[in-house]
């Protein structure tokens, strides 16, 4: 189908107003570019306004809590050398496996938590255990949880059967500087269930056997590379290799090691340690250069799907985008080259950039109208934000305001919830342990508190698995600088519709102001980002005006 298409845009100048010609053009199309005027297949714009069988639809989950458990070890083996002429030989049963390793690894491609947050609880395996002839049992095998890039890693409770041992004071010298002899550890002598008998011994046995104290608690070695705990990451560049969460536990001890002057065939051998178990909470904070803020049915996603290859959906009513969308703008002249010039400091020129496309926000989302403020959270580490603005949906200066506003709502609330987090890593009441075990070892230049024994730090409630909130101890500052200093421009958008000129010269006009101090900066802060505010005329649904968009986003991000 062809039609005669009456918009003329002024190509090449970026705040040209596209205008609206009579059917049989105009007094002003000598001034006009002859392209502009000329009929055109409007099938080629059918990824600007497509039907429903081309909205991409995926699931996506950007906030999630999972548990994750290294491996347990596997137990030692009770066994005995019997060969032709030796019937009874000496014992040679083997030590248990140590348990699997769990691993991170923040990478590319992924763009939602929905596959964790399905799981659930994720385990490394457990070890094998020992075997005859002296066969040390396998190792478990190791988890690689694979989060998207952005993923912020919080932990918020442990279960570490070795430091919960520790609290108890069964293992109190485990730590011990003067401990290192192999001396058993006499505290841990009546743990009966840590050990394994021989099998033909008849169940009663277990009450009456005799056992030696037991060994001292191993730790993997591989626990001095672990992160610090509380655990918390934020995964925000693609990772080349996995790092380590959680070791896997030491396994059992087979019966040789059991051999003294007085028993010589030992019939007991240890049993493995358990894993460590880690609560997570798992926040997706998609990564984009550009995010686009705007109040429902602006237009953002037809804004996103003229930039870029994105399908994703776009409707006449509020609330069409559920989820967030980012799509990457290619800066590519077709010739291998990269389209625009600019170096701005880098190495390589610039060859695309992203865009992340939210929910619309309503005035009062922060008071959890509409789909609330959640989504801010994708652009809040965007490096430019583009507010699009519906010239066709009343004052656009307004609308403006309005976003603005809830975007300093957001700021005060993501605020509060930081300070929050600092509280929050006071261990809690149902035996979760939030500190770090071998603290010395991995940071040598940690001062152990002074009340550091889990006796006196504890008031009378004595046989609580508490420890003292680990004061001192200074957390990576989560820092984000304001959203008010980050770059920003408006893009106007359906200006194709009629009466919308007025609209947008008030918003010009105003940008000015802001520009040269004589507004206030919408965000209302004072030093706020005020330099080259420009408001872009687009539009998005004829694809008309969203080149200059690139060039201004490169100009921003590299300049
Ligand atoms: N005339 C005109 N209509 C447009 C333009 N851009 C978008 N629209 C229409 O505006 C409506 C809303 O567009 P969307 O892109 O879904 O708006 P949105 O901001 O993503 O909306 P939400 O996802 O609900 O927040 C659709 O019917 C589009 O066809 C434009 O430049 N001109
Ligand atoms: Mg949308």
């Amino acid at each position: 189908m062809q039609v005669q298409v009456g918009y003329v845009w002024y190509l090449g100048d970026r705040n040209a107003y596209p205008t609206r010609l009579p059917p049989n053009g105009g007094s002003t199309a000598s001034a006009v570019q002859t392209e502009a005027e000329s009929t055109i297949d409007v099938n080629q714009y059918d990824h600007l306004d497509p039907s429903p069988p081309e909205y991409s639809s995926q699931p996506f989950t950007d906030s999630c809590t999972i548990t994750l458990a290294s491996g347990a070890g596997g137990h030692g083996c009770i066994s005995f050398l019997r060969e032709k002429y030796i019937a009874n030989g000496p014992p040679n049963g083997g030590d248990g496996g140590t348990g699997g390793n769990l691993y991170i690894q923040a990478v590319r491609g992924e763009t939602s938590l929905h596959k964790l947050a399905r799981r659930g609880t994720l385990k490394a395996g457990r070890g094998k255990n020992g075997q005859g002839s002296l066969r040390g049992g396998a190792r478990g095998e190791d988890v690689l949880v694979i989060v998207p890039v952005g993923t912020v890693v919080r932990e918020v409770g442990r279960h570490d059967p070795l430091a919960e041992e520790r609290v108890r004071g069964y293992g109190r010298d485990l730590d011990d500087d003067d401990a290192e002899s192999d001396a058993p550890d006499q505290s841990r002598k009546w743990r009966r269930d840590r050990w394994l008998l021989y099998p033909g011994t008849l169940p009663k046995a277990f009450t009456t056997a005799d056992f030696p104290a037991l060994p001292r608690p191993r730790r993997n070695n591989l626990v001095a590379t672990e992160p610090e705990a509380p655990i918390r990451l934020d995964l925000d560049k693609p990772m080349d290799q996995p790092i380590l969460i959680a070791a896997g536990a030491m396994g059992g001890l087979g019966n040789p090691h059991f051999v003294t002057k007085s028993i010589h065939k030992p019939k007991f051998a240890t049993k493995g340690e358990e894993g460590t178990r880690i609560h997570f909470q798992l926040e997706l904070k998609l990564l984009a250069d550009v995010g686009l803020v705007g109040l429902p049915n602006a237009g953002k996603s037809t804004l996103l799907r003229a930039l870029t290859n994105s399908r994703t959906r776009v409707g006449a009513w509020a609330f069409t985008t559920l989820s967030p969308n980012v799509g990457t703008v290619i800066l590519d002249s077709h010739t291998g080259r990269p389209a625009l010039d600019t170096k701005g400091g880098r190495k390589e020129p610039r060859t695309n950039f992203t865009i992340a496309d939210i929910p619309g926000l309503i005035e009062d989302a922060h008071l959890d109208r509409g789909l609330g403020l959640g989504f801010l959270r994708h652009i809040e580490r965007a490096a430019v934000l583009a507010f699009v603005i519906d010239l066709s949906a009343g004052n656009a200066v307004a609308a403006l305001k309005a976003l603005w506003r809830e975007v300093g709502e957001y700021e005060k609330i993501r605020d509060q919830e930081v300070n929050a987090e600092t509280e929050r890593l006071k261990p809690d009441e149902d035996g979760m342990v939030a500190f770090k075990p071998f603290e010395s070892a991995i940071s040598p230049g940690f001062e152990a508190e002074p009340n550091d024994s889990p006796f006196d730090s504890k008031d009378d409630d004595s046989d609580d698995v508490l420890l003292a909130p680990p004061v001192g101890r200074t957390l990576p500052p989560l820092s984000l600088p304001p959203i008010s200093s980050k770059p920003w421009f408006v893009v106007a958008t359906k200006a194709d519709l009629s009466a919308t000129q007025e609209n947008f010269a008030a918003l010009q006009q105003y940008l000015t102001d802001v520009q040269n101090g004589v507004e206030a900066h919408p965000s209302g802060k004072a030093n706020a980002w005020r330099r080259r505010v420009q408001a872009v005329p687009v539009s998005a649904i004829n694809k008309e005006g969203v080149g200059g968009i690139a060039e201004l986003v490169v100009g921003l991000l590299d300049g």
